[in-house]
């Protein structure tokens, strides 16, 4: 086993006793029991659990040599999908790749850009990404598990015929590679006609835990990161949340503190990283808790920050404003690249004394000023350790979290593996733009406009 991810919660001891904590154990293991069991609301969707040991072998390979096809024949890569069929990919190639990844020159990257679409509705972004693909070969990587969800279609149908307009129909469908469900959805279905390159979401996964399937491991892979050391990374996470008694359990102990904190009135939890490649784990990380907690009228509401930048536009809220968050700091502990600050011979800004000193060190100084800070203002913080930015600690950093919110979830009472609320927005939408079958809707709803 590799290094671990660390939860520190040491900061939260003038909110919580330790003896709330040994009062929130038999609680958290039942919860967990029920997780593992596969007793509880939600059971159906619970194929994550160990997805990182028991995943489709000949597949992951076939994800290893289309992605390597797509290396050698393009130059651009789209991945077409939203929510949990785009963030965790995102999450992933954000963090692990280039920070300026499709902007390195050629040659200093060898692996083809890759533009994420089908996440919004905005007409000026597909027409945007048409100009980019100018001149260029690119493939397209179409994912969703429903295969019928709006966005997503809206693209690939742009994008698609630009392919074929380009490249003709054979070749095209040589290109297009689809995630979806294995047997049904319109997707699928289009699929099997035009004889796409097929993966799979599996029944059991749904898409915000999908990101250690195709889902997610297809277009991480294109851009060359460790797909193996991903999923070794989340099957020693796995171990490790499943056999590790509960007080020195990473994920048993988080899920305890932010549902004391909850009942403390903490309604809402900040992830703050220090890293601008750690800004989608965060959504990611968004979705994940948002979908699983928020129903039944209840949950804690997640945000996220980006640190030390936000610090100079929500820094004065999160410090003095209403008291109603707590904040769990994203901490890569060891910087893959060190800039060491130079002395001047004239100090006129006053930056000699940082002199021999690295920008992660004064990152670093910034971070525990403001932890301290923070927890001086009423903001308890906890902390997860990602001993480094690698995609090990990320495959660690994802299994952590679903196995946490999934523990959590069945100690808030809601069944955290469906998404009942996200249906309302949809068919609203569905009327008023005219779908077949929602004819006494729109009648109402254009009355309310
Ligand atoms: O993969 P898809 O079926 O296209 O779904 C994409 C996303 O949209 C839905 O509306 C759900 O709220 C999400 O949980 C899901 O991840």
């Amino acid at each position: 086993m590799g290094k671990e991810i660390v939860f520190d919660y040491s900061k939260t001891a003038g909110f919580i006793s330790e003896e709330e904590m040994k009062n929130m154990k038999s609680t958290v293991m039942g919860a967990k029991d029920v997780l593992t069991a596969k007793s509880g609301a939600g059971n159906d969707y619970l194929g994550w659990i160990d997805l990182p040991v028991d995943y489709d072998k000949e597949e992951f390979a076939r994800i290893k040599k289309a992605a390597e096809k797509i290396q050698g024949d393009s130059d651009v890569l789209l991945v077409i999908g939203i929510g949990g069929s785009y963030l965790g990919a995102r999450a992933a190639i954000e963090f692990l790749s280039h920070s300026f990844y499709n902007v390195l020159p050629k040659g200093k990257r060898k692996t083809p850009e890759i533009y994420f679409v089908g996440n919004s509705i905005s007409s000026k972004y597909i027409h945007d990404l048409q100009d980019v693909l100018e001149g260029k070969d690119f493939s397209i990587n179409i994912i969703s598990k429903s295969g019928t969800t709006t966005e997503p279609a809206i693209a690939f149908r742009v994008f698609k015929e630009m392919l074929i307009g380009k490249y003709g129909k054979e070749e095209a469908n040589k290109r297009i590679y689809a995630t979806t469900d294995k047997a049904k959805g319109a997707l699928k279905n289009l699929a099997n006609e035009e004889g796409y390159e097929s993966f799979v979401v599996p029944d059991d996964v749904g898409g915000r835990f999908s990101v250690l399937t195709a889902v997610g491991l297809l277009p991480i892979a294109v851009s060359g990161a460790d797909i193996d050391a991903l999923m070794t990374g989340a099957a020693d996470a796995r171990k490790v949340a499943l056999e590790t008694e509960y007080e020195k359990n990473p994920a048993l102990l988080y899920a305890a503190v932010r549902n004391i904190l909850l009942r403390k009135g903490k309604q809402v939890e900040i992830v703050a990283n220090y890293e601008p490649s750690l800004h989608y784990v965060s959504e990611w990380w968004k979705q994940l808790f948002g979908e699983s907690e928020g129903k039944d009228q209840r949950g804690i509401f997640p945000a996220a920050v980006d640190l030390t930048t936000d610090l100079h536009s929500m820094g004065q809220f999160i410090q003095d404003g209403a008291r109603i968050m707590f904040e769990t700091v994203l901490n890569v502990e060891e910087s893959p690249a060190e800039i060491v600050l130079q002395r001047e011979d004239v100090d006129t800004d006053g930056m000699n004394y940082l002199a021999g000193k690295t920008v992660d060190f004064v990152n670093k100084s910034a971070m525990n000023g403001t932890i301290l800070a923070h927890t001086d203002g009423s903001v308890p913080n906890l902390m997860v350790k990602i001993p480094a930015q690698d995609a090990y600690s990320l495959g660690q950093l994802f299994y952590f979290f679903e196995f946490a919110c999934g523990v959590s979830g069945y100690i808030l009472g809601v069944n955290p593996f469906n998404q009942p609320g996200v249906e309302s927005y949809k068919k609203n939408m569905f009327a008023l733009l005219g779908k077949p079958g929602y004819e006494e809707a729109r009648e109402a709803l254009l009355k309310r406009l």
